[in-house]
């Protein structure tokens, strides 16, 4: 097989941009072209200043700066970056279903069929297609059952390559990747398509952590490592409401548990609940596949990580409304925070979307600062939800530029996402602006519980009595 010198990425998204910007800056001789039907967030990938980039990420833009023009490349022009392209990466979105049947569990592959359909229709000479899409397992079966009825020759060999990065983390998670997982058939044909691809990241990472497996084991691995992700938060979230019960801390059991060499430290957090694009999505087509394969035990199990953390979610709610005596009507109360994680201006699925709903639903005045979401954004999450028409979502919630400022005459800030300012913030000021006694119920654990009670706050933090 000859060396790979152009690659093609349907879909310019959080994880199209980003790896192969990555791709393009670690293998200079390797020529990538990112597309998108997405005009608008093609035209902001190309944007001269690096600040307006469709998403934030750490290191991004100074990776665009470097390999931009040079051997990176987005364009809308999808079918001539197919046809020119040795390796072509699928890496659009599969968001749950929302019509039909496996409404609100199964993956929608509409997105990854349309893909499929375009390059068969587009193919001239052999390829290499790459799930970089999350997907269920035995997709790879249905792309190559598209992709081998052309009729016009043309092999492809499928791989399954998942991506792992997190977003906040993408660029550092690229380039030290603790291992990458490549899929394939065993075929003579499938083992030099997965060596191919393994050579692309051989040029950055060490060879042994390139994993290479039969494609199904690939797409599964994938939903199970996020799976297994998410039941560690959903987990520590149980016992964060055992310990606001009783007078244990939350965060002195994570790190009594996370000596364990057999447990680790990392993702024992307790918070207002997960979220971002992929655990809720990932976990509900994992139910639903175990389902589909008459599976219920298995299914019930993995559908709990997802039941705790709408229960955490609405807790943190709840607690808010209890404490402001019960009513938080007309009370004007400040969210810091709106992304799903600091670092990101990703909003999906974000905790803090429902706790502003439940909030709102008892009519409560919110004011809503975060550095990295726009205001529209935050708009159209609430309006996605449909509780309520988007006039009242207006009326109920406005958004702050000046996150000190907001906090005047509030009753309470809640910390929603952890945004190392909020750490910074002046929080005797904040106090003297606020409705006395104020409050602030912290979702993140960020703040020091004695410097907030010392300047008077009534502060309740997750995870402690
Ligand atoms: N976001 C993450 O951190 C992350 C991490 C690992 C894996 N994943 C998985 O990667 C996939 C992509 O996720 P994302 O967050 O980048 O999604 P995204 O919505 O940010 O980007 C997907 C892009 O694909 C484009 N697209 C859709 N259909 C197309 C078509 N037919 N032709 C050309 N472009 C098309 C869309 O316009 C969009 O810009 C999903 O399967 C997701 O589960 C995401
Ligand atoms: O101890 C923790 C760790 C995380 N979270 C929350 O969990 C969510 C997910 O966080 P994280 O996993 O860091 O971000 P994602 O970008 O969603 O990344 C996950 O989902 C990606 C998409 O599939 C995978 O590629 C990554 O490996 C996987 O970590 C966020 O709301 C976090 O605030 C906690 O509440 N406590």
């Amino acid at each position: 097989m000859k060396k790979i010198s152009k690659i093609c990425c349907i879909g310019a998204g959080y994880v199209g941009g980003p790896t192969m910007s990555v791709i393009a800056n670690q293998c200079p001789h390797i020529q990538v072209t990112v597309v998108d039907i997405n005009e608008a967030r093609i035209a902001q990938w190309n944007t001269e200043d690096l600040n307006q980039l469709p998403i934030y990420e750490p290191g991004l833009k100074e990776i665009i700066a470097e390999s931009r023009g040079k051997n990176l490349f987005f364009s809308t022009e999808v079918d001539q970056a197919i046809a020119e392209a040795q390796m072509i990466f699928i890496s659009v979105n599969t968001p749950t279903k929302t019509y039909g049947k496996g409404k609100g569990q199964a993956a929608d592959l509409k997105f990854v069929e349309l893909c499929a359909r375009n390059i068969a229709k587009v193919a001239k000479e052999d390829k290499i297609v790459v799930e970089k899409s999350t997907l269920p397992v035995r997709t790879a079966e249905a792309i190559k059952n598209i992709l081998d009825n052309t009729g016009n020759g043309v092999r492809f060999e499928i791989l399954s390559n998942p991506e792992f990065l997190a977003e906040g983390t993408a660029i550092e998670d690229l380039l030290h990747a603790d291992r990458v997982l490549i899929g394939g058939d065993d075929t003579p044909t499938g083992k030099a398509a997965k060596n191919a691809l393994s050579e692309v990241y051989e040029n950055w990472l060490p060879k042994e952590r390139i994993l290479q497996t039969n494609v199904w084991s690939s797409e599964l691995s994938k939903l199970v490592a996020n799976a297994f992700l998410a039941q560690r938060v959903s987990s520590i979230n149980s016992i964060s409401a055992l310990c606001e019960k009783t007078d244990a801390n939350i965060a002195e059991i994570s790190r009594a548990i996370g000596f364990d060499s057999r447990i680790g430290p990392k993702f024992l957090n307790a918070s207002v609940g997960f979220g971002g694009s992929c655990f809720q999505k990932d976990i509900l087509n994992l139910v639903y596949i175990a389902r589909s394969f008459g599976l219920p035990e298995v299914a019930d199990y993995w559908e709990q990580v997802i039941l705790m953390n709408d229960y955490q979610k609405r807790r943190f709610a709840d607690l808010m409304i209890q404490t402001l005596y019960n009513t938080v009507s007309g009370k004007k109360i400040v969210l810091y925070g709106w992304a799903f994680k600091k670092d990101t201006n990703d909003t999906r699925e974000s905790a803090a979307i429902y706790i502003a709903d439940a909030l709102m639903d008892e009519q409560a005045q919110l004011v809503v600062y975060d550095p990295k979401v726009p205001k529209e954004r935050i708009y159209a999450d609430l309006d996605y939800l449909g509780t309520r028409d988007p006039q009242k979502n207006r009326d109920l919630l406005t958004v702050a530029t000046d996150p000190l400022e907001a906090t005047r005459d509030a009753h309470a800030v809640a910390v929603v996402t952890e945004w190392d300012e909020f750490k910074g913030y002046d929080w005797k000021k904040i106090y003297e602006h606020m409705l006395k006694p104020a409050f602030v119920f912290d979702g993140r654990r960020l703040l020091d519980t004695h410097t907030m009670r010392d300047i008077g706050f009534n502060y309740y933090k997750i995870g402690e009595a």
